[in-house]
């Protein structure tokens, strides 16, 4: 699977549009009828402005109440216009609500159902800008540029033909208009995609540096990467203001373009029509309702010009959004039959490169409610094993199983009831107490999750009053189920490592993976956090990634990797007594005081 995201061709992109079109069709009917309507009206004003100069050069019959009659019915026509076309953007605005909103949906519903798997692999920067600044600028363009693009080119098509059945000699000159624009249009949308995806392509990257730096600012402090980080993130900016600036020079040449393509037909209009009417070819009444109509023609021309920018760069993110479809995702699995708890892995290669395999022919038996401890130097293997071992993942080749069933062919639910992997990364969503437990076991009474918050120790009172300060933030676990996190009470890092051991007493695995589940805590949140997992793994199969030599040597068996093979197997006497990898590691750094808590990760470093 490839670590890009993609973006979708613009014929995909054109029968997303079409869909999305279809699917508030009679919003889209009713929005090009009363488009029309307040187009037709529009006309109507400047034919009857033609007919009073007529009426007053014949000067014939009752002039005056003649010219007020017209008069009257321009004003009225203005004022239908007016309201038609008020009624039309509101039909267009509600349209591009109800769109936009469709296409975050199906944006979010799309990311949600990508693996685990698959979604691991995936420039989180880069996703997160699709579904933030795309979405928001697809979102805002289907909201106004759509609505009042399909104004201005009804109207725009109106008052041409109007032109032309006025008299088809002005007419061409409200022709060479449109040629005119048309062509400098033609010359910006040849070059345009290319320049906006590379924009947005531009903006994702930084977001994606930002992110990755931010998420890892702590490896970032340790390490003393700061400089090399601002350099990724200058050179980001630097790449991102190009790329804009190759947009923005795109519209230099188009604006002076179509300015100079919209003032010519009003000045040709004047010209011509003055040389027919010198020769009595055409009524002084005609040239000015031509030169009106085509002086109104700027207005449509001109909001079509402001927004086609616009509609470039919303057409590059809604290739962005839709190219999240193209990613191709697995039939959803199926409950499958898990015949026991055993766990095998047998013969396992992975690589995330496909370059470089990272486990090589791996074999491994877990028996049911064994404690089995990896261990190994920085970069063995382990974390990625225990990501198999969880269905995180599946092997290139080889095969992890529970109960004889690959452990990544089991659907979620199925697969949190046998395995469950533990790391410092839990979730914490915005939401109630009870529904971010829920998660773990969506049919569970509150009298279960009472029961797990305290199987955790999770200091939370039963019974209580209701959140005294309802909208303050407080620390601590609230004081009941409704109590909402991250709005009436934020949790501290053992709470909320305490909250994801509740689901997993929850969801009620047989087996539990722990990779640095306290490993990078602080002493005092590591011991809280310890005591919590000690009642949690009571009764079940337990592989823990060990990073003190203590954790493995507590073990029933140790697993050895390096370099990605697995090198010993057995248990610490067994291992200490054969004097190979574990052997030395214990003999070197421990002696003979096997109560030396050191963590493992350090013998790397040593
Ligand atoms: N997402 C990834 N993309 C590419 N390579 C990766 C990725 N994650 C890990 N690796 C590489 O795979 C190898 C095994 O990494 P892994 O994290 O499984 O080792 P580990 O034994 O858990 O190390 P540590 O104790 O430092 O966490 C390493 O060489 C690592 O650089």
């Amino acid at each position: 699977m490839s670590s890009q995201l993609l973006v979708a061709p613009p014929a995909e992109v054109r029968s997303a549009a079409a869909r999305d079109l279809r699917a508030d069709r009679t919003a889209v009917i009713g929005l090009a009828l009363v488009n029309g309507l307040a187009a037709a009206a529009g006309l109507v004003g400047p034919w009857l402005l033609g007919r009073i100069i007529d009426t007053i050069q014949a000067g014939s019959g009752n002039v005056l109440s003649t010219v007020d009659r017209l008069a009257f019915g321009a004003v009225l026509f203005t004022v239908v216009q007016t309201v038609l076309s008020w009624w039309a953007l509101k039909i267009g605005y509600r349209f591009g609500e109800r769109t936009a909103a469709r296409v975050r949906e199906r944006f979010l519903r799309r990311t949600l159902a990508l693996p685990p798997r698959v979604a691991d692999h995936l420039p989180s920067g880069d996703l997160i800008a699709r579904g933030s600044t795309d979405a928001s600028r697809v979102a805002m363009t289907l909201r106004s540029a759509v609505p009042e693009v399909l104004v201005a080119i009804v109207h725009a098509l109106f008052l041409i033909v109007a032109v032309l059945v006025l008299d088809p000699r002005l007419g061409l000159c409200g022709l060479a208009s449109l040629i005119g624009v048309g062509a400098a249009v033609r010359w910006y949308l040849r070059r345009a995609r290319p320049v906006y995806l590379a924009a947005a392509g531009a903006e994702a990257g930084l977001a994606e540096v930002v992110t990755s730096t931010a998420k890892g600012a702590r490896t970032v402090e340790l390490l003393g990467l700061e400089d090399r980080r601002t350099e990724a993130t200058e050179t980001a900016i630097g790449q991102a203001r190009t790329a804009r600036l190759g947009a923005l020079w795109l519209r230099t040449i188009l604006f002076p373009w179509s300015e100079i393509a919209l003032t010519l037909p009003v000045a040709g209009v004047l010209l011509i029509g003055g040389a027919l009417y010198t020769n009595d070819l055409v009524s002084l009444g005609v040239v000015v309702t031509a030169a009106v109509y085509l002086r109104q023609l700027v207005g449509p021309l001109d909001t079509l010009m402001l927004w086609i920018e616009q509609l470039q760069g919303a057409a590059a993110s809604y290739a962005r959004v839709e190219g999240l479809a193209d990613i191709p995702q697995a039939d959803p699995p199926r409950a499958r039959d898990v015949d026991g708890d055993r766990i095998r892995v047998q013969d396992v290669r992975y690589s995330y490169t496909g370059v470089r395999d990272v486990l090589r022919g791996i074999d491994l038996s877990v028996q049911p409610g064994e404690r089995l401890a990896i261990v190994g130097t920085s970069g063995a293997g382990k974390s990625t094993l225990a990501r198999l071992l969880a269905g995180l993942d599946r092997p290139h080749t080889g095969s992890v199983t529970i109960g004889g069933t690959p452990v990544a062919d089991l659907p979620p639910d199925q697969l949190r009831e046998h395995v469950v992997l533990i790391t410092q990364d839990h979730h914490v969503f915005h939401d109630s107490l009870r529904d971010n437990l829920l998660i773990a076991k969506p049919t569970a009474t509150d009298a279960e999750l009472h029961a797990a918050l305290q199987a955790v120790g999770a200091t939370w009172p039963t019974e209580g009053p209701p959140a005294a300060q309802e909208h303050e933030l407080s620390a601590g676990w609230g004081s009941g189920l409704d109590v909402v996190l991250g709005r009436d009470t934020i949790l501290g890092d053992a709470e909320a490592q305490q909250l994801s051991l509740a689901r997993v007493v929850l969801a009620d695995p047989h087996t539990l993976i722990l990779d640095e589940a306290t490993a990078l805590l602080d002493p005092k949140t590591a011991r809280q956090t310890e005591q919590s997992l000690a009642a949690v793994l009571e009764g079940r199969t337990v592989i823990a990634i060990a990073h003190r030599l203590q954790t493995a040597h507590d073990a029933d068996r140790i697993a050895v990797m390096e370099a990605g093979e697995l090198v010993e197997l057995g248990t610490h006497d067994e291992l200490v007594s054969a004097d190979g990898v574990y052997g030395k590691l214990w003999r070197t750094w421990h002696g003979d005081d096997p109560d030396d808590t050191t963590p493992l990760t350090k013998t790397s470093t040593r």
